[in-house]
């Protein structure tokens, strides 16, 4: 990725911690992601067919569906690595091929090993996170500090001189995690955080996440499950053979008629507790 140069603007103020955040509305703002239409091939395969996909500012938003239905290559899209066939993309309302500003993203992949096989430290890697705001400049007092927290908020500070290559499966995610959050992100996109990670520590994630949040974090999560996330999700879309079969809000916070609010950009028609379960299910 392009390595941003642009100073990030002042962050709202974190305030009060945001417990639990049912009929939360979105911050009135052009939204940090915007695809429409977004057409993909990987080899012969149509993979996405017109998917439209909002983040709003300071919105939580989690991407749901069967395996194979174009999760991963929705994020992947919205990051750059898959190119788009047709329809269009925007971050922080500018034009994917214009936008440089890669230190506002941070991606945590699907669950891959931490080092791509290169021999690498736990706070090397984390300390790679920076490098979208760093360049190849050294480190400064800010850099380490952003480094020293990200591994805090992970439980890896114990870990930051380990080999990489020694850790868990469940660790090594963490570490990929970590890494997102040394750039201090405006935007935390996440293809299955939790995948590997153990119960415990998928609180200790939770509550990193929500503090994310409340610092004025936007949220693009890939998820199986809700989990231990639930209570931070504003709206959850859902795929189905690369199209979006529901967007609006979570099982639950729906205000009771089972079909949440649509936002005229995606059909939707059932219910998001069947569709939901539908789509992770089959
Ligand atoms: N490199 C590739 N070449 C060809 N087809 C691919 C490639 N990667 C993925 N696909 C196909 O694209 C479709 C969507 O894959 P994608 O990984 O986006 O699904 P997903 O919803 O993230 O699935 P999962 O829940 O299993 O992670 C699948 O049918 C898959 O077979």
């Amino acid at each position: 990725m392009t390595p941003g140069t642009t100073p990030r603007p002042p962050r709202p103020s974190a305030g009060a911690p945001l417990p639990h955040r049912p009929g939360r509305q979105p911050m009135a703002a052009e939204p940090v992601v915007s695809l429409r239409e977004a057409t993909a091939s990987l080899g012969a395969r149509a993979v996405l067919r017109g998917v439209g996909l909002t983040v709003g500012r300071g919105e939580v938003v989690a991407l749901l569906g069967a395996n194979g239905s174009g999760k991963s290559t929705t994020v992947r899209a919205v990051v750059g690595q898959v190119p788009l066939t047709g329809g269009s993309l925007e971050l922080f309302g500018t034009p994917l091929r214009r936008f440089r500003d890669w230190s506002r993203v941070g991606y945590v992949p699907q669950r891959s090993g931490a080092t791509g096989g290169v021999p690498a430290t736990v706070r090397e890697v984390v300390a790679s996170g920076r490098l979208s705001r760093t360049g190849l400049g050294r480190a400064r007092k800010a850099d380490r500090a952003a480094v020293d927290r990200a591994l805090e908020l992970t439980g890896l500070a114990g870990r930051a001189r380990d080999s990489v290559e020694a850790l868990s499966g469940g660790q090594q995610q963490r570490v990929l995690i970590s890494r997102a959050l040394a750039a201090e992100p405006e935007l935390l996109i996440m293809d299955e955080p939790m995948a590997g990670v153990d119960t415990g520590h998928q609180r200790v994630l939770a509550d990193t996440l929500r503090e994310q949040v409340a610092d004025g974090v936007s949220v693009l999560l890939v998820l199986h499950e809700l989990g231990p996330l639930e209570p931070l999700i504003d709206r959850t879309v859902v795929l189905r053979d690369g199209l979006v079969v529901y967007d609006g809000p979570p099982p639950g916070q729906d205000g009771g008629d089972g079909h949440g609010s649509n936002d005229g950009c995606h059909p939707h028609d059932t219910t998001p507790d069947t569709t939901i379960r539908t789509g992770l299910l089959t």
